[in-house]
């Protein structure tokens, strides 16, 4: 297999053929490696076909395509990038290692070449009509990750598999940010190997903590798809080609997981719009009117709406004056919209930066503009202001 597309327009125009015959993709990712992303990707793309859908699984994860030992086809070789191999009438996989000359041996590949295989994949390789895709992206947040998400086109949403951990709470975060960049609405956070329960003496022991993943979507403001726990019979599934949703049909781990296949049914197939919680942050000195200086503004008001309802409201004092300071502040408390006057375009970068979107022009009731915005009625009447003024300025001329 070539690395290198001769053409990378008629490239471009098969991978989006291809993927415009595909209703809905989904991509599995996690923020480091080993936390069950690819037990995940098998699991939820089984229980999708199960559920009578046609699903086709990409082993995107180039590190360690792991994906057909746990469907029981490792060492399978393809002729030809064309067809997938087909698992059952409703399931298809494809896997870098169909075409490995030896799947054992690591991918020495640079970054580039790896990524052009995926393309390569994701342009030749003929799903057909297809109802999902799930596609299981290499771990972490990094550039093989990104593009390989951007090449997908639209995507429906991201599955975040993390652990129980606190620092669970920094790697979601990060996932999340990651899905921001690529527009693509966040499904739910997994917390996988949420404790185990002894068959023995039933005792949960919370081997890893518990709660970290859960805490993660809350601070977040997305979905909390569910916490599956620790099981034999889940490395056993793995290790035997038969992913656990197959082989079981009881327990604390298979009903979360068909939870979390009904949510993400809901949520795709739009009996459940995914609606991800924002967070959305007005400069006020008065608490009830928007100033526009907000670089050296009082307080904020912070609201999270879900649509158009408000779920809370909190004012944060802002901190002292500092150049480059606010953008900083704000991304930490996870806003995701500023509305204010007017600012610079250099304080508009460094929002931009936060992934914190801006809109400016506001005036006035922050009640009215709040209303205005989640009724989808606010849009940036202002641009950056281009006179000369310290950067956190803020004007509405
Ligand atoms: N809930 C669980 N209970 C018990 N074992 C699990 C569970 N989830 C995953 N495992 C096991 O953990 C190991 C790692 O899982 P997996 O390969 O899915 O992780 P990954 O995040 O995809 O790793 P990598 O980054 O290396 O691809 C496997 O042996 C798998 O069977």
């Amino acid at each position: 297999m070539s690395c290198q597309s001769s053409n990378l327009d008629e490239q471009e125009i098969r991978i989006k053929d291809n993927m415009d015959r595909i209703k809905h993709k989904i991509v599995v990712m996690s923020g480091k490696g080993g936390v069950g992303k690819s037990t995940m990707s098998t699991n939820i793309a089984y229980g999708l076909s199960l559920a009578g859908n046609k699903v086709g699984i990409l082993d995107a994860d180039l590190h360690g395509p792991n994906i057909p030992l746990m469907l029981w086809v490792e060492g399978t070789k393809l002729p030809s990038l064309e067809k997938p191999l087909e698992l059952s009438e409703n399931l298809k996989v494809v896997s870098l290692s169909f075409y490995l000359e030896n799947s054992n041996n690591p991918i020495v590949w640079r970054g580039p070449a790896k990524i052009g295989a995926i393309k390569q994949l994701l342009g030749d390789v003929d799903w057909g009509d297809l109802d999902y895709l799930v596609v299981d992206l290499p771990p972490g947040t990094g550039d093989e990750p990104l593009t390989i998400a951007q090449s997908l086109g639209k995507v429906d949403g991201s599955v975040i598999v993390t652990t129980p951990q606190d620092v669970a709470i920094l790697d979601s975060r990060k996932s999340v940010k990651f899905s921001e960049m690529v527009n693509m609405p966040v499904l739910g956070i997994i917390e996988n190997m949420s404790g185990f329960v002894c068959p023995h003496c039933n005792q949960r022991i919370d081997i890893f903590k518990n709660g970290g993943g859960e805490k993660a979507a809350n601070e977040m403001n997305v979905n909390f798809l569910g916490k599956i726990p620790m099981t034999a019979e889940m490395v056993e599934a793995g290790d035997q080609g038969k992913p656990y949703i197959f082989s079981q049909r009881e327990g604390v781990a298979f009903s979360a997981l068909n939870s979390v296949i009904t949510d993400i049914i809901n949520k795709t197939k739009g009996e459940e719009k995914i609606m991800n919680n924002l967070k959305i942050a007005f400069p006020t000195n008065d608490g009830e009117t928007v100033e526009s200086h907000f670089g050296h503004c009082k307080q904020f008001a912070i609201y999270t709406v879900k649509g158009e309802e408000i779920l809370t409201k909190e004012f944060v004092d802002a901190p002292p004056h500092e150049p480059g300071l606010l953008p900083k502040f704000l991304g930490e408390l996870n806003i995701n919209t500023i509305i204010t006057g007017g600012m610079g375009q250099r304080a508009i970068d460094l929002f931009t930066a936060q992934n914190i979107d801006v809109i400016l022009g506001a005036s006035g009731k922050i009640d009215n503009n709040l209303k205005e915005f989640t009724g989808g009625e606010l849009y940036s009447k202002g641009s950056a202001c281009s006179h000369d003024h310290d950067e956190e300025h803020s004007c509405s001329h």
